[in-house]
C-alpha cells in the first residue's frame, strides 16, 4: 500500500509524464522583486468579489450583525455577542478576548449606540486577524517549491488547480505532481485536468509520494520552471503513519532542492469549524506550516475559526475560497474578511 517504509527516496520506476501540448512558458529571469499573486486592481471585480464574499460568509455574519440592529448596549448585547461568537467557531480564546477587549473600549471611549460599539469591534476583529494576513509571493527561487497537505476532501486538487491557472496567466512555468498516489483517482483527476490546461503533471502508475515529488522537484530544475506545486493524499492528523509519511514527502522535496518546499500549505476546509484548529496545531507539528488556505466558506456558519487560528496558532493564511470557479478564491485580506462578517 503506502511505501514510507521504503529506504530510498527515489523510487526505481519512470514517471510518467502528461506534458503538455505546446512547450511550457519559458521561465521568467529570475527577479529581485518577487511578484505578489492575485492581486485585484480593478474596483468593478474588487466589488463583484465583495458582494461574493459577503454573501459567502452571510450564515456566519447572520447571526453576528443582527445583534446590534437597535440594541442597548448592556449584559444581554456582550452575552448574545459571546453566544454568536462561538456559534461562528470563533472558539473559547478568541471570544473571550474580543468580548474583554470590546467591553474595555466601550468603558474608555464611553461608547453609548449600537453602531459605535459594532464599529468598536469591527476594529477589534481586523486587529486580531490581520497577522494572518501574507502576500503569496513568487520569484525568489527557481523553481518556488510548494507542497500541499489537508484532510481528504478539503480542497487541495480544486485549489491547486485554482492556483496553477492562474499563475499560468501570470506567465509563470508551472509543473505539477500528482502525490496523491493512494487515491487513483486523483491520479487521474489532476492529469486529465492538466492535459486540458497545458500544464506538465508528473505522476507515477504505483507510486511512492516521495518519489514522485523529488522527480517533480528535479524536473523543475532542470527545465528552469518557475513553479513546482505538489498534491498529497488526504489524511487525518490522526493517522500518525500518514503523518509520517508527509514528513518523508517534505524530507525527500528537500533533498532534491535545497532549502525546498519554500511553501508548505494546509488546505483546510471552512466548514470544519474548531476541527480545523485540530488541524492547523497538529500539520503544522508536523511540517512547520507556512501558510493556510481556506476553502469552502461559502455557505458555511463556521467563518469565526479564522479568530480561533489567529489567537491559537497563528499560521498565515494566503488564500480563501467561496466556490468551485477560479475567481473564488482570493487573497485573505482581514478588513475585507470582517467587512463582509460585520459590514
Ligand atoms: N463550495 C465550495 N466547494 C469547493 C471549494 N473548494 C473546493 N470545493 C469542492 O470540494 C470538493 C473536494 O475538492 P478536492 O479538490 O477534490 O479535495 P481534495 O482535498 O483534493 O480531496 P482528496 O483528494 O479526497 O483528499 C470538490 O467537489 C470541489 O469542487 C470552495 O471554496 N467552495
Amino acid at each position: 500500500m503506502f511505501s514510507f517504509f521504503k529506504k530510498k527516496p527515489v523510487a526505481p520506476e519512470v514517471p510518467e509524464v502528461i506534458a503538455p501540448a505546446s512547450a511550457p512558458t519559458p521561465a521568467l529571469p529570475a527577479s529581485s522583486d518577487p511578484e505578489p499573486l492575485f492581486a485585484i486592481e480593478e474596483p468593478a471585480q474588487k466589488q463583484s468579489w465583495m458582494s461574493r464574499l459577503k454573501a459567502g460568509l452571510s450564515k456566519t455574519s447572520s447571526n453576528l450583525s443582527i445583534l446590534f440592529v437597535g440594541a442597548k448596549i448592556d449584559e444581554a448585547l456582550y452575552e448574545e455577542l459571546e453566544a454568536a461568537l462561538l456559534m461562528s467557531d470563533a472558539g473559547i480564546d478568541a471570544t473571550e478576548y474580543l468580548l474583554d477587549a470590546l467591553r474595555q473600549k466601550v468603558k474608555d471611549d464611553k461608547l453609548l449606540d449600537a453602531a459605535a460599539v459594532k464599529a468598536a469591534l469591527k476594529q477589534l476583529m481586523i486587529d486580531l486577524l490581520s497577522p494572518l494576513e501574507r502576500k503569496f509571493e513568487l520569484g525568489r527561487h527557481q523553481p518556488t517549491v510548494m507542497m500541499i497537505s489537508g484532510v481528504n476532501g478539503a480542497g487541495k486538487t480544486t485549489t491547486i488547480g485554482k492556483l496553477a491557472k492562474h499563475m499560468q496567466s501570470h506567465g509563470q512555468s508551472v509543473l505539477l505532481a500528482a502525490g496523491d498516489t493512494f487515491r487513483a483517482a486523483a491520479r487521474e483527476q489532476l492529469m486529465v485536468w492538466g492535459q486540458r490546461n497545458n500544464i506538465t503533471v508528473i505522476s507515477q502508475a504505483s507510486g511512492d509520494p516521495a518519489a514522485v515529488s523529488f522527480d517533480a522537484v528535479q524536473s523543475g530544475k532542470a527545465k528552469g520552471l518557475d513553479v513546482v506545486m505538489i498534491d498529497t493524499a488526504g489524511r487525518l492528523p490522526t493517522q500518525l503513519h500518514l503523518m509520517e509519511e508527509l514528513k518523508k514527502v517534505q524530507r525527500v522535496i528537500g533533498k532534491g532542492m535545497d532549502g525546498a518546499p519554500h511553501e508548505t500549505l494546509l488546505v483546510i476546509d471552512g466548514n470544519t469549524g474548531q476541527n480545523a484548529l485540530a488541524q492547523v496545531k497538529a500539520f503544522d507539528d508536523a511540517l512547520k506550516l507556512t501558510g493556510l488556505i481556506i476553502t469552502k466558506l461559502d455557505g458555511t456558519a463556521k467563518g469565526g475559526v479564522l479568530a480561533a487560528i489567529a489567537r491559537v496558532r497563528p499560521v498565515p493564511v494566503y488564500f480563501i475560497g467561496i466556490g468551485e470557479k477560479i475567481e473564488d478564491l482570493q487573497p485573505f485580506v482581514a478588513a475585507e474578511f470582517v467587512e463582509a462578517l460585520l459590514g
